[in-house]
C-alpha cells in the first residue's frame, strides 16, 4: 500500500464531505432544539469519533460540556470482537446530567450496548446516542438511538474517523477499500 495515495486504496465514496456536513448541521439543529436550557454533556467515543464530535459540537449553540472515553472492540480487524474494552474513562461525574453519547458508527451494536448500560450505570438524568452511521442489517443487538446520520448497506467503510489499521481516519469522507488493500 502507498500511505502517500489514499485515492488509490479506495473502491467508491459511499458519502461525500458535503453530504456528511449538510447532515451534521441538521443534526445539531434537532439536538440545539431539544436540550435548549439543559446543561448537556457531548461524550466522544475515541478514536473514532473525534471527527464527528468536532464537526457536530461546532454546529451546535447550545454551550455544552465535552468529555471522550476510549473504547476498543475491533483491535486492527474488520470484526469485532464482542469484547468492549474501556481503555480510558471519563473525568466527569455523570450523577445527574444530561449526556449525548457522540459516535461515528453503529455496526454490530456491541460497542453502544453496553456503553449505554455502562454510562446509565452511574446516575446521569438521561443518556441518548447521536451516530453519524448506522447498519441497519449488521445489528447483532438493537439499539435505541436518538439522532442517527445515515444509514448504509453492511460494507466495511472508512474515512471521517474510520479506520482499517489506524489508516484512512483522515479522509473528509466515507468510503469503501478496494479489494487490494485488504490483501496486503
Ligand atoms: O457497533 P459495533 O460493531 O460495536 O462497531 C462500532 C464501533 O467500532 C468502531 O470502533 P473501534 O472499536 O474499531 O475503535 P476506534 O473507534 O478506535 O476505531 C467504531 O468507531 C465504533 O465505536
Ligand atoms: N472502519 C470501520 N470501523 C468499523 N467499526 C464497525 N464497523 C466499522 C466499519 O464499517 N468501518
Ligand atoms: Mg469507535
Amino acid at each position: 500500500m502507498d500511505a502517500h495515495d489514499m485515492g488509490k486504496d479506495l473502491e467508491k465514496v459511499l458519502l461525500t464531505q458535503e453530504q456528511i456536513e449538510d447532515r451534521l448541521t441538521e443534526m445539531a439543529a434537532q439536538v440545539d432544539a431539544d436540550y435548549a436550557g439543559k446543561d448537556l454533556l457531548l461524550v466522544g467515543v475515541l478514536r473514532g469519533a473525534v471527527m464527528v464530535m468536532a464537526d457536530l459540537s461546532r454546529r451546535l449553540h447550545l454551550p455544552v460540556q465535552m468529555d471522550w472515553m476510549a473504547v476498543s472492540s475491533y483491535g486492527s480487524g474488520t470484526k469485532s470482537s464482542g469484547v468492549v474494552r474501556i481503555l480510558k474513562d471519563l473525568d466527569t461525574d455523570l450523577h445527574g446530567r444530561d449526556v449525548l453519547i457522540v459516535e461515528d458508527i453503529i455496526d454490530s451494536g456491541l460497542t453502544l450496548s453496553w456503553l449505554l448500560s455502562n454510562l446509565r450505570s452511574r446516575g446521569p438524568a438521561s443518556v441518548e446516542i447521536a451516530a453519524l452511521l448506522r447498519k441497519p442489517e449488521a445489528a447483532k443487538v438493537p439499539v435505541d438511538v436518538r439522532y442517527v446520520g445515515f444509514d448504509i448497506p453492511t460494507e466495511f467503510v472508512v474515512g471521517y474517523g474510520l479506520d482499517y489499521a489506524e489508516r484512512y481516519r483522515n479522509l473528509p469522507f466515507v468510503g469503501t477499500l478496494a479489494p487490494h488493500v485488504y490483501g496486503g
